[in-house]
């Protein structure tokens, strides 16, 4: 029987051939599937830049509520969130602050995605001046209100750099980019009682922030015109009426009265020094369509239709209490003007050259309305009866009575408040209405305000 073949060597070296083959293939899968993974990463680096440029810190979504953003510095800001200081960055800020018509302004508003800083944005938009906004969405109340008003101010090519007053860096950063022809300071810590809950934050956005903002300014080259918002509040205790700017102001009922009163005197230390011009104004409870819901107007209104009770305040005296409650749309009018009519500031790169304009004005509606009234006019509007709790205003910093003397800003800048408080509160129902979604009985009563605008 012939031997069989000796096979073994051909086996041995079918299998190192196959062996071969496989570690080939397997090297080759290793190294194509390494090629896979680097090509989906630079995809997924592309779209991500591409959406953090083109889609900056805007939600479509009005009641997105954004993670808390005090003290953030831009600079310890993640590669991958907007990269704020980028060359994206820069084209939107450049963008949104370069004036359409001849002679336009560009203007840092500060506090834009806030009630009075959002109205003011989108009238010196409309007019042809450039509007950088600022601000911090901080959740003092609900910031979603702050994201749609946002989202109002983007579909106008307003851009709102998200930051905080006390971060230097990025606000010389953004006197870096744009040479600012003025500034709209309207960013604080509001409301008069909270400030008994929450002291702090009022030194740190009223005081140390306005003095941050300041020191940037006053080394800006230009330096801007600064137009910023004082408070009726500052009357305090004073018993003179109607206010008037030359009145006492050293009796501030509240902490928020002594931050926006301390605000007065260092713009006069930092006009002094510097050669910046400021305009303080003095606003009396300013209410209206997007305005805050921490005010009495908002809350009671949704507070009555909601059927919850209200507490409305009267003096130890038993007496009414009274505001002289301004309408937004006066006050903006009153914000250009004061922007209109703002001197150059006379210094440059930190050095007085020559003394600048100091002005304080009032901007009120000149006829105060007790809050009783106020919310019977609200209970004709929501077709709705209130319940009414009346007590002794707790000792909160609120005062008995607000009346504004507007004299000198209608001189100087042709100030003229048009605006009852039917009017207004009417209009702001009609947006709170639709702003929330309600229908109900209200939308009859709120049709006048179509009719007259
Ligand atoms: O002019 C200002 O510089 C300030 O105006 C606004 O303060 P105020 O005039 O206090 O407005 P707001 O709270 O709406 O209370 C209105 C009235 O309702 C009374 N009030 C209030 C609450 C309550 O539960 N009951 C009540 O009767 C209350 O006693 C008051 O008489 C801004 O909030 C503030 O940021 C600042 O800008």
């Amino acid at each position: 029987m012939p031997t069989p073949p000796d096979t073994s060597k051909t086996v041995k070296l079918e299998r190192y051939n196959s062996y071969l083959r496989k570690l080939h293939s397997t090297k080759l899968l290793n190294a194509s599937s390494k090629l896979l993974f680097r090509v989906t990463l630079l995809i997924a680096l592309v779209l991500i830049l591409f959406f953090t440029i083109n889609y900056p810190p805007l939600s479509d979504n009005p009641h997105h509520v954004p993670p808390h953003q005090h003290h953030h510095s831009f600079l310890s800001t993640s590669l991958f969130s907007i990269s704020p200081g980028g060359a994206a960055w820069e084209k939107q800020v450049r963008h949104s602050s370069t004036p359409r018509r001849p002679n336009g302004f560009s203007v840092l508003v500060t506090g834009a995605a806030g009630f009075i800083g959002s109205h003011c944005s989108l009238a010196l938009k409309k007019r042809g001046d450039g509007v950088l906004g600022l601000d911090n969405f901080n959740n003092y109340y609900d910031p979603s209100l702050k994201r749609a008003r946002q989202n109002l101010l983007s579909k106008h090519q307003i851009f709102i750099v998200e930051g905080d007053l006390n971060d230097g860096p990025l606000l010389t950063k953004l006197f870096d980019v744009v040479p600012f022809t003025h500034v709209l300071h309207l960013a604080a810590q509001a409301g008069v009682r909270y400030a008994m809950q929450n002291p702090q934050s009022y030194v740190s956005s009223n005081i140390a922030g306005f003095v941050n903002l300041l020191e940037v300014a006053k080394s800006a080259n230009p330096q801007p015109s600064i137009v910023w918002a004082s408070s009726s509040s500052v009357y305090g205790l004073n018993t003179e009426n109607p206010f008037s700017e030359r009145d006492r102001t050293d009796q501030p009922a509240s902490l928020y009265a002594a931050t926006k009163k301390a605000g007065e005197e260092i713009a006069h230390t930092y006009n002094h020094i510097y050669g910046l011009a400021l305009t303080g104004l003095r606003f009396f409870t300013v209410y209206g369509p997007w305005g805050r819901p921490d005010m009495a107007y908002f809350f009671f209104t949704k507070d009555i239709l909601q059927g919850k009770s209200i507490d409305i305040y009267q003096t130890q005296d038993q007496k009414e209490v009274a505001r002289d409650f301004t309408y937004i749309d006066d006050v903006v009018k009153g914000c250009l003007g004061a922007l209109d009519t703002a001197g150059k500031s006379t210094g440059s790169g930190g050095k007085k050259k020559g003394p600048a304009q100091l002005r304080v004005y009032n901007l009120g509606n000149t006829s105060p309305v007790p809050v009783g009234r106020l919310v019977s006019i609200l209970e004709g509007l929501l077709n709705t009866k209130a319940k009414k709790h009346v007590i002794t205003m707790p000792r909160n910093g609120d005062v008995p009575f607000t009346h504004a003397n507007v004299t000198l800003a209608y001189k100087d800048f042709g100030y003229k408040p048009t605006t009852d408080l039917a009017t207004g509160l009417r209009k702001f129902v009609k947006w709170y209405v639709s702003y929330f979604g309600i229908q109900r009985r209200v939308k009859k009563e709120t049709q006048h305000a179509d009719e007259s605008g």
